[in-house]
């Protein structure tokens, strides 16, 4: 798990790191990754450096210093042509050759790499207009750009861009991720993105990423005592007469990620062709540790909805609550309820437009959490869980391929047999839709939902023979 942290935040991590260390110099920490990052990147050939006029400029003169002075032939362009002095005079001293930006972009076509440091976290959104064409140009071109800290034009505290920026086929940046390197669209934008240690401390960050080593600490795996009922008991009551495809795919998702006994209680057509498929789930009703409920109700029989959700309610029990089911929400729900909306159903369960959810999607599902006092998985290309507390968990990424009808049926049973396993709401959203996205990334194309389910035994018992192997040195639990 890594915390995402705010600019606000680093910046005063690193005013407490300089009254701590008067005299430390983080640039230099700062630049040499960014030349050894560079050297890779470009093997041969010019590099041209684009340089803003703060500390962000600063790292990528000192990262050209290094290159010349490693033998490597640097071109700085100072965009407002004023530029970090200490760091303009170390790049002079070893024949970094400075230009104007008609010769940049003339000679654009021929460098190898762009380092872009124009701006860094102390940058408002956008570029000046010779900037946002020299972008441009180097996406035209396929110019491999290196950004330092963030692609400049990104706002580094949010998901969605709103100008021109450059756009990375790799960034290095310094003490935590930010938002805009970890939530998509803009996470496209900075390609892959490295973590430089420069030594701050940092306070507990109320937004983290996960990673595999967290999936693999957390699942519940079964033990040798384990039974049926005590790996869990999950109620799935999906579909309708219409679309009786949602409950298939609940309870193939539910199956895959091992539930220890699956009772289905949906509708007659639905419970035929989940048996003709998986005989291993009982039909009917019985004791169960927690529900599923929504997927493939649909828009009509309103009343009946109500009232499905309403044995949900009553049983106190946690409970996935998805689509159709969302809807029908009451004022308060029971602890342990996991609300798994798309911006869309996130969007009318607030009564605001979705592109509003969009644009600042933790806000939103922040909003939800509070309302309703439980935790809150928001899917979408980057999948936010938020509890009550408005912590927020990032799942961990995976490939587009899911962006289809069907896979928030299979997450939702995945979640709902973590439910059953008697993980926490929050975790088992957060688990749930890391593991589909894991088994995306293991079976990339265009799989349909119910193949990337059946991917997932593969991957979790890939995950549990790590384990077992111990290759996995799992941190000590915070
Ligand atoms: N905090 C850290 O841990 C470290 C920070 N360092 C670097 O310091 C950077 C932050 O430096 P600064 O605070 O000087 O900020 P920046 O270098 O990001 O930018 C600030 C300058 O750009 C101007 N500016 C801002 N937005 C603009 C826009 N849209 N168009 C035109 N001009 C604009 C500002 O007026 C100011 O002059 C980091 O991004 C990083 O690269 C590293 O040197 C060392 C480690
Ligand atoms: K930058």
């Amino acid at each position: 798990m890594i915390g995402v942290h705010s600019a606000q935040v680093i910046r005063e991590a690193e005013d407490r790191f300089f009254e701590e260390n008067p005299g430390a110099d983080l640039m230099q920490i700062a630049a040499r990754a960014v030349s050894d990052r560079a050297r890779e990147m470009a093997p041969t050939g010019v590099t041209l450096v684009v340089v803003g006029p703060g500390n962000n400029g600063g790292d990528g003169l000192f990262a050209a210093r290094n290159l010349a002075a490693a033998g490597r032939p640097a071109v700085a362009w100072l965009v407002t042509g004023q530029a970090h002095p200490q760091a303009v005079i170390a790049a002079r001293q070893v024949g970094v050759k400075f230009v104007d930006s008609s010769t940049a972009m003339h000679m654009l076509p021929d460098v190898m790499l762009v380092i872009d440091a124009v701006l860094g976290i102390g940058g408002r959104p956008g570029l000046f207009p010779v900037v946002e064409r020299f972008a441009t140009a180097c996406d035209d071109l396929c110019i491999p750009v290196l950004s330092v800290d963030v692609p400049s034009g990104l706002s580094t505290d949010e998901v969605t861009p709103t100008a021109t920026s450059f756009r990375a086929a790799h960034t290095v940046t310094f003490a935590a991720p930010k938002l805009c390197h970890v939530g998509e669209p803009a996470a496209e934008r900075c390609g892959s993105v490295e973590v430089i240690d420069v030594g701050l401390s940092l306070p507990e960050p109320d937004v983290r990423r996960l990673d595999e080593v967290d999936i693999a600490r957390w699942w519940p795996w079964p033990t040798a005592v384990d039974d049926k009922y005590s790996r869990g008991v999950l109620g799935i009551d999906t579909g309708s007469e219409r679309y009786p495809g949602a409950a298939v795919l609940s309870t193939t998702g539910a199956l895959n990620a091992g539930t220890g006994m699956i009772r289905f209680v949906g509708p007659e057509r639905a419970a035929n062709l989940i048996l003709d498929a998986m005989p291993s789930v009982t039909i009917g009703p019985g004791r169960v540790e927690a529900w599923l409920m929504g997927c493939g109700w649909g828009k009509q029989d309103r009343d009946a909805h109500a009232a499905r959700l309403q044995a949900a309610l009553e049983s106190g029990l946690p409970a996935v609550v998805d689509a159709d089911a969302l809807e029908h929400l009451p004022k308060t729900v029971p602890d342990g309820w996991l609300l798994t909306p798309h911006a869309g159903e996130l969007a009318a369960m607030l009564g605001v437009h979705r592109r509003v959810v969009e644009v600042d999607p933790i806000r939103h599902a922040r909003q939800a959490a509070a309302r309703w006092n439980t935790a809150v998985l928001l899917k979408g290309a980057t999948q936010y869980v938020v509890e009550p507390s408005g912590r927020v968990t990032i799942a961990v990424p995976g490939p587009a391929w899911t962006a289809q009808a069907g896979s928030g049926d299979v997450l939702a049973g995945i979640c709902g047999m973590l439910l059953a396993a008697g993980l926490p709401a929050w975790q088992a959203g957060a688990l749930g839709a890391s593991v589909q996205a894991m088994a995306a990334a293991h079976k990339p194309g265009p799989f349909p939902p119910a193949v990337i389910a059946r991917t997932l035994p593969e991957v979790l018992g890939g995950l549990w023979t790590t384990l077992r192997s111990r290759a996995f040195v799992l941190p000590v639990e915070q």
